[in-house]
């Protein structure tokens, strides 16, 4: 539990402090954070004050919905008159957080002041770094227009395989979406392929060997998969070509997908001596049933577009030739949505099952660290790395 102590900060930033008079808190949690840390959220709070351009309404609305959440948990106070308008829209943007954990609410707090200002790069070095490669990788491309945050694979030279480097890329895209302006996020794939998968020479070629490679990879797995599941905005595929391994699982964890009649659906997992991720083992059996999974899964059946959506893993197809345009179209509109709205319907959906998706995706961890030291993945891998073995 934390215990909380609230004072009236001193004029720091006349036009934040005096739009909302927002209070320095002196927080004490007598358990750690779950990933910002106390300190970092006292460090974003200072931060806050050095701000030197106003950052907008909007933010400034969001801002103090995250720190009372942070701080007080959800809003339990009555709603203010409809002629108390900055009271009401402060209730309001803190009334839409729903149930978001306190721990939660303090990390999209101390993302979104070091998004702000150059003045939060200093304490928060790290992070900032870490974004500009994100930025800057050439293998992810990540743009934002019209309400719509873009993740693009794009290394289509290897069929959009997933490198490690990727993977950490894309988790820091994620973090970054959750709290920009956009109102939805999409990923899709540059070329041919939207994604062939895990890159299978992950294994081969670390430093360390395939153990070292395989206690990283179940790590960087995890933490991938949690992005996906924690990800607080509507998360739309579309699937511009064939999909392979967790390319295809990840789609169970999206809130919608498009698909071009070209796109095919295959995890050939049992080829390849691996075992489900990404919370598939759950996910499929739940929205195709568990015969239909079983066919996906344990015998790596690939899928037309068409039969995924059959299936219920992709909500729509289209013809390749009109594809692109539709698509886009479509979502330039959803994008138009109420944001908040959309959050909270999100969450609620969301929230029924987070904690089974938690503890799945840690399950399929462990057993896929396993099984990338078993003979048989060990095997498959080399067939495809000497060139003896396709899908
Ligand atoms: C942090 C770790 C998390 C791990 C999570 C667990 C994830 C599991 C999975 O995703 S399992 C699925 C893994 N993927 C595959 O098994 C696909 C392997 N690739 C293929 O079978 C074929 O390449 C193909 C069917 C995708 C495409 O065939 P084709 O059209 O004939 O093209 P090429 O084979 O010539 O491919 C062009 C080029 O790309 C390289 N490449 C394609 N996919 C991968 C891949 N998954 N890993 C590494 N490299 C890949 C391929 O080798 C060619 O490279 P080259 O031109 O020869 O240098």
């Amino acid at each position: 539990m934390a215990a909380v102590t609230l004072r009236r900060a001193r004029c720091w930033c006349p036009s934040l402090l005096q739009f909302f008079r927002l209070p320095v808190a002196q927080v004490h949690l007598s358990r750690p954070a779950m990933r910002a840390s106390q300190q970092d959220f006292e460090n974003a709070m200072n931060q806050v004050k050095l701000l030197k351009q106003d950052p907008g309404n909007q933010v400034k609305l969001k801002l103090y919905a995250l720190y009372k959440q942070a701080t007080d948990g959800p809003c339990n106070m009555p709603k203010p008159g409809v002629f108390d308008l900055v009271n009401k829209a402060k209730w309001e943007a803190w009334n839409s957080l729903g149930s978001l954990p306190k721990e939660t609410a303090r990390q999209n707090y101390v993302d979104l002041v070091s998004s702000l200002s150059p003045s939060a790069e200093a304490s928060s070095q790290g992070k900032h770094e870490a974004d500009e490669k994100a930025q800057k990788s050439k293998d992810i491309v990540v743009t934002s227009e019209d309400g719509i945050t873009k993740i693009v694979l794009n290394r289509p030279t290897k069929k959009n395989a997933l490198t490690f480097e990727m993977y950490q890329d894309i988790i820091l895209a994620l973090k970054n979406a959750s709290t920009d302006n956009s109102a939805i996020t999409v990923f899709t794939g540059t070329g041919d392929y939207y994604c062939s998968g895990n890159d299978l020479t992950n294994f081969t070629s670390a430093a360390g060997g395939m153990e070292e490679a395989a206690s990283k990879g179940a790590v960087v797995l995890r933490e991938f998969v949690n992005s996906f599941i924690d990800f607080p905005k509507p998360l739309v595929a579309v699937v511009n070509g064939p999909a392979v391994g967790i390319a295809v699982t990840l789609l169970g964890l999206f809130d919608a997908v498009y698909a071009s009649d070209k796109a095919t659906f295959h995890t050939p997992f049992s080829h390849l001596g691996q075992s489900p991720e990404a919370c598939s083992s759950y996910t499929f059996p739940k929205i195709m049933g568990s015969a239909k999974a079983t066919e996906m899964l344990l015998f790596g059946k690939k899928l037309t577009a068409r039969e995924a959506w059959a299936q219920g893993l992709v909500s729509e197809v289209f013809p390749d030739s009109t594809f692109e345009k539709e698509v886009w179209t479509r979502l330039k509109g959803y994008a138009k949505l109420p944001p908040n709205s959309m959050r909270i319907s999100k969450e609620l959906i969301r929230n029924n099952e987070k904690e089974k998706l938690h503890a799945v995706n840690a399950e399929e961890c462990t057993t896929l660290k396993a099984k990338w030291l078993s003979e048989e993945c060990i095997n498959a891998i080399m067939n495809f790395v000497s060139r003896k073995a396709k899908l």
